[in-house]
C-alpha cells in the first residue's frame, strides 16, 4: 500500500511530539515531511530561560537532534516557512518556493510574541522572547549595555528578567497591574514573589503603562501613560502572546483567537489539523506544554486510525523558573461568594498555601515557598475528589510532612511529572520492566522529566526507592544509552567475546530495550564493530546523519562540499577546477575554511553526486567523526625560521590517516618551528619542528573546550613521528567513548599513562599493525557514490516535490 503524505507546518515542542506519537504507533503509515522557520532541530523552547540563567546550553536543549528525523525518514525543511495552503490542491507552498502535496496536513506553528503597538516598539534594541535568536540577542546586549527594561510581570517576564540579571544588567520591569502574575496568582502570594525578586535585586514599576518607546535608532528609554520615564539600552516586550495563524490567511480554514478545533483536533476543512499554541479548543488556547502533548496524544491516535477518547480540555499547573522561588498555581485563584479558602500562611517561613473549594472540591490551588504537596492537590482537583471529610488545615499542611511526602506515601496514581503527564507507577514500572538506573533513561522510556524538568529530583527519587540498594552504584554507571543497561566498555567486551557482528545481532545478543535501538547507540555500535572486525560491513543508515551523506548538513537544509587539499596545499589547476565548479552550480557560498581548505557552501542533497564528478577529487571529510585536516606552515621550504619540511610531512599523515573512522573528530597540526603558525599546540595531535626533530603535543583542542595540548614525546625522524601518530590513534579507536574527543579522552586516562604505551616499542609495532589492517579497507566515498546509481537513489534522490513555476 502506498504510504500517505503527512505535511507538518512547524517544527516545534508540540508539533515533533505528535510526529513521536504517531512513530510509536506506526511507523509506516505515512511519509513525513516537516517545516521548521527556525534553522533548527526541534529544541527545548521552554529551557530558554535556563540559559539565560546560565543553568544549560542551546545544545543540551535539543529534543530531536538531526540524526533523529534521519533515522525515521523523516523529511525536513528548516529555516523554511510555509506561506501559503492551498486547500483545494492539498498542498502547501513555503518561502522558498518549494510546493509540496499532503494527504493530511498539521499545523503547528505556535505563538508569536504580543509586541505593543506603541509608537517606537520598532526600533533596535525591543525585541520578544520567544526562541534561541532573542535569547541570543540578549546574551549579546548584555556584553555591550547595562540596562534592560522588561515589560510585563508575567511568568516570562520574570523569568527573561532574572536571566537579564544573571547576565549582569540592571532590570526594571513594568508591569501593568497592582500585582505581579495576576493571572496565577492572588495578591498575597504575588506580594511575597515581589518582596523576594526585589532582595534578589529586580526593580518594579508598578501600574505603569507605556506609551512610547523613546531613542533615536536605537531604544534609549520608556515613556508612561502619567507622564514618568525611565532609561534603558534594551526592552524585552513580555506582555503575552498570540495564536501564530497567519498561514491560514486567506484560507476557509475557520479561526478566532486561534486555528478553531474540535475534540480530535480537526479544523472545519477535510485532511487539516492544527495542534499547540496555534490551536483553539474549545475557545481556549494553550500557553503551556501539558494540554499540548495530550491533544497530541489524541491526534497521533487519530491520524492513524485508531479509536480514541476526545480530548476535552486541560486544567493547566503553573511554576516560575526563578532559582530561589518556590511557587505553584492553578485553576481558579481569587475566591467570590461560592467558593471557601483553607489558608495557611507562615510569614517567617515565607510560605504561603491557599486552596480554594467549591461543593466539597478542590477548583483552584495557590502554593508559595513550598510546593512540595502541588502534584498531590493538583490531581484531587483534576480528579474533583470529593474532600469532604479532608477540609482541615492538615490536609494542606501535613503532620511531620517529609513522610507523607516520601515516594513511599505517594499514591500510585500521583502525577509525578505535571508536563508529561506521568504518574508515579508508570515510572515504576519502566525502572522495573527495562532495568533504568537515571533520570535520562527514565525520560527516553517514559517522557517525563523531558520538558520543563522540574520533576527531576522526584524521579531521581523513585529510583533510589525502587532499586533499593542497587541504587547507590547504578548513577556511577554511565550506559551506553538508555537502551541498555552496559556501558561502553561492557558493549565492546561483549561483541568481542561472543563474536557479534552485526548491530541488530549486538541488540538481540545483549538484550536491547528497544529492538532497533536509538540514535545514541546505532553509530556506536556501528562505530566498535568497524574497529573491533576489520571485515565489517558498514552499516551506512546507522551513521550520523552527515557522515551518511558524506556532507555537512547546514541550517538551511543545503549541504556543504569541502574536497581534500592535503596539508593545505593547493594548485592553480585544482583552483580553476573549484572556480568553475562553483560558477556551474551557482554555489551560494564560497569560503575558505578553518583548516585551511575551500567550502562550497549551500548546494541541494540532488546536486551532490555531480559536483563531486565535476571536481574529481576526494573527498575532504568535513563532516566526519574521522581524520579532519591537517595544517601546516610553510615550513622550511620557503620561511626562514623553518626548521623542518612541515608541509611534506603534513602531507604525509593527511594520506596516512584519511578516511579511517575514530570515536570523534580528529585534527592535526604541523608547524616547523615553535613560533607555531599552524596551531599545532590546540591539535588532536600537533607536531612542532626542532633543530634535528620533532616534538608531538597530543590532546589539544581549540573549540568550546579549550585546551593546550600535552607534550608526548620528542622524536629524531619524520617516520617516528608517522609511528607514534598511528599508535597514538589506534589506541584512542580502541579506548574512547563514542563522540568523546582526545582532549577529554587523554583526561581520562592520564597523559603519563600513554606516554608509557608510546615508548614501549614492542606495543607501538603492535597498534601500528592493527592500524595498517583497517586503513587498507576504506573506499573513497565520493567516488563510490558516482559510480552506484543505488545508492544517488537511496541517499541524494528527492522525493517528488515540485518548484513553483
Ligand atoms: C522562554 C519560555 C519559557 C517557557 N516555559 C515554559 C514552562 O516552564 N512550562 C511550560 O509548560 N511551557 C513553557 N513555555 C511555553 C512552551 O514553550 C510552549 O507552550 C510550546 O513551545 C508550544 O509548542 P508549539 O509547538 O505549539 O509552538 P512552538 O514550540 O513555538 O513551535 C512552533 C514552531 O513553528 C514554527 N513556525 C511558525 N510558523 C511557521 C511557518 N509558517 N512555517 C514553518 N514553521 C513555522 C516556529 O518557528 C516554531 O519553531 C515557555 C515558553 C517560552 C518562550
Ligand atoms: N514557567 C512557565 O510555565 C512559563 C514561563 C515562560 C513563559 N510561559 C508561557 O509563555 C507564554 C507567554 O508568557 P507571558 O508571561 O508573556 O504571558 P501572560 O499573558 O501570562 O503574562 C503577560 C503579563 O504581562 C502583563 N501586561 C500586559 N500588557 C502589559 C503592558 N502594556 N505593560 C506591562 N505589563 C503588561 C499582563 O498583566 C500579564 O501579567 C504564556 O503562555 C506562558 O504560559 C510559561
Ligand atoms: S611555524 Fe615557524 S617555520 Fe612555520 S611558518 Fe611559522 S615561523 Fe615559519
Ligand atoms: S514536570 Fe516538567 S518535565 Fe516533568
Amino acid at each position: 500500500m502506498n504510504k500517505q503524505r503527512l505535511v507538518m507546518i512547524g517544527n516545534g515542542m508540540a508539533g515533533v511530539r505528535l510526529i513521536e506519537e504517531v512513530l510509536k504507533i506506526n511507523k509506516d503509515i505515512y511519509d513525513i515531511t516537516i517545516f521548521g522557520a527556525e534553522p533548527h532541530p526541534n529544541y527545548n523552547r521552554i529551557q530558554l530561560s535556563n540559559i539565560l540563567q546560565g543553568k544549560t546550553h542551546f545544545e543540551e536543549t535539543i529534543i530531536n537532534e538531526w540524526e533523529w528525523y534521519a533515522e525515521n525518514n523523516i523529511e525536513l525543511f528548516v529555516g523554511e516557512a510555509i506561506i501559503n495552503i492551498d486547500i483545494e490542491k492539498q498542498t502547501v507552498l513555503s518561502d522558498k518556493g518549494l510546493e509540496v502535496s499532503y494527504d493530511k496536513l498539521v499545523i503547528a506553528t505556535g505563538s508569536v510574541p504580543f509586541i505593543l503597538p506603541v509608537k517606537g516598539a520598532d526600533k533596535i534594541g525591543v525585541i520578544g522572547f520567544r526562541d534561541i535568536n532573542d535569547c541570543e540577542m540578549m546574551i549579546k546586549a548584555s556584553k555591550h549595555y547595562k540596562k534592560a527594561v522588561v515589560i510585563g510581570g508575567g511568568l516570562l517576564g520574570l523569568e527573561a528578567a532574572k536571566g537579564l540579571m544573571h547576565l549582569g544588567m540592571e532590570v526594571d520591569v513594568v508591569h501593568l497591574m497592582p500585582h505581579l502574575m495576576e493571572r496565577q496568582l492572588d495578591p498575597v502570594a504575588s506580594g511575597m514573589l515581589k518582596s523576594e525578586l526585589e532582595a534578589q535585586g529586580m526593580n518594579f514599576l508598578m501600574e505603569k503603562q507605556t506609551v512610547e518607546i523613546t531613542g533615536s535608532d536605537r531604544v534609549e528609554g520608556i515613556r508612561f501613560k502619567d507622564g514618568t520615564e525611565t532609561t534603558t539600552d534594551l526592552v524585552v516586550m513580555a506582555a503575552g502572546i498570540k495564536a501564530n495563524i497567519q498561514v491560514v490567511n486567506g484560507t476557509e480554514i475557520e479561526v478566532n483567537r486561534g486555528i478553531v478545533v474540535n475534540d480530535f483536533m480537526e479544523t472545519n476543512v477535510d485532511n487539516v489539523y492544527a495542534i499547540g499554541e496555534c490551536a483553539e479548543h474549545r475557545e481556549v488556547v494553550y500557553g503551556l506544554v501539558a494540554p499540548l502533548y495530550e491533544q497530541g496524544k489524541v491526534l497521533a491516535a487519530r491520524l492513524c486510525g485508531l479509536e480514541t477518547k476526545a480530548y476535552e480540555g486541560s486544567i493547566t499547573g503553573t511554576q516560575l523558573k526563578v532559582s530561589g522561588i518556590d511557587l505553584f498555581s492553578a485553576g481558579e485563584i481569587y475566591d467570590d461568594s461560592t467558593t471557601k479558602p483553607i489558608i495557611v500562611q507562615n510569614y517567617f517561613e515565607g510560605v504561603y498555601k491557599k486552596v480554594l473549594i467549591r461543593e466539597n472540591r478542590i477548583v483552584g490551588i495557590v502554593l508559595y515557598g513550598d510546593t512540595r504537596d502541588s502534584n498531590r492537590l493538583f490531581k484531587m482537583l483534576n480528579d474533583k475528589q470529593d474532600i469532604a471529610d479532608l477540609t482541615s488545615i492538615p490536609f494542606i499542611q501535613p503532620n511531620g510532612a517529609e513522610e507523607t511526602l516520601s515516594v513511599e506515601a505517594m499514591a500510585d496514581d500521583e502525577i509525578v511529572c505535571g508536563c508529561n503527564g506521568i504518574n508515579k507507577k508508570e515510572i515504576v514500572d519502566a525502572i522495573q520492566e527495562h532495568e533504568l538506573t537515571s533520570v535520562e533513561a527514565v525520560g527516553g522510556c517514559t517522557n517525563a522529566g523531558r520538558s520543563c524538568g522540574r520533576c527531576k529530583p522526584v524521579i531521581q527519587d523513585i529510583l533510589a526507592y525502587t532499586l533499593g540498594d542497587s541504587f547507590d552504584d547504578a548513577p556511577k554507571k554511565k550506559t551506553l544509552c538508555g537502551c541498555t543497561t552496559l556501558d561502553r566498555d561492557e558493549v565492546v567486551a561483549e561483541i568481542k567475546e561472543k563474536g557479534l557482528t552485526s548491530i541488530k545481532e549486538v541488540m538481540n545478543v545483549l538484550e536491547w530495550k528497544q529492538e532497533e535501538g536509538c540514535s545514541k547507540c546505532r553509530p556506536a555500535l556501528n562505530y566498535f564493530l568497524g574497529m573491533i572486525h576489520i571485515d565489517y560491513i558498514d552499516e551506512r543508515n546507522s551513521r550520523l546523519v552527515n557522515e551518511k551523506m558524506h556532507a555537512n548538513i547546514q541550517k538551511d537544509g543545503t549541504y556543504s562540499v569541502i574536497p581534500r587539499m592535503y596539508g593545505g596545499v593547493t594548485s592553480a589547476e585544482d583552483l580553476l577546477t573549484i572556480a568553475n565548479v562553483a560558477k556551474k552550480y551557482n554555489v551560494p557560498l564560497v569560503k575558505l575554511t578553518g583548516g585551511q581548505r575551500i567550502g562550497l557552501y549551500g548546494l541541494k542533497k540532488e546536486q551532490l553526486p555531480d559536483v563531486w564528478n565535476d571536481l574529481g577529487m576526494p573527498s575532504g571529510y568535513a563532516y566526519g567523526k574521522t581524520l579532519r585536516t591537517v595544517k601546516t606552515c610553510v615550513g622550511s621550504s620557503f620561511c626562514r625560521f623553518g626548521t623542518q619540511d612541515s608541509m611534506s610531512l603534513g602531507i604525509e599523515l593527511e594520506k596516512r590517516f584519511e578516511r579511517l573512522d575514530t570515536p570523534h573528530k580528529v585534527k592535526m597540526g604541523v608547524s616547523a618551528c615553535p613560533r607555531n603558525c599552524a596551531e599545532s599546540g590546540i591539535k588532536d595531535v600537533g607536531v612542532v619542528g626542532l633543530d634535528g626533530g620533532w616534538e608531538i603535543y597530543v590532546g589539544g583542542n581549540g573549540g568550546t573546550d579549550l585546551r593546550a595540548g600535552d607534550l608526548l614525546c620528542k622524536v629524531a625522524t619524520e617516520k617516528e613521528v608517522l609511528d607514534i601518530t598511528g599508535a597514538y590513534i589506534q589506541y584512542y579507536r580502541e579506548t574512547a567513548l563514542y563522540l568523546e574527543r582526545t582532549s577529554q579522552w587523554i583526561e581520562r586516562l592520564g597523559l603519563d599513562h600513554v606516554k608509557e604505551l608510546v615508548a614501549d616499542l614492542e606495543k607501538v609495532n603492535a597498534l601500528n599493525s592493527r592500524l595498517a589492517d583497517t586503513l587498507n579497507r576504506y573506499q573513497e566515498p565520493w567516488e563510490q557514490a558516482i559510480n552506484d546509481e543505488a545508492i544517488q537513489n537511496t541517499y541524494y534522490r528527492t522525493r517528488e516535490v515540485t518548484l513553483e513555476k
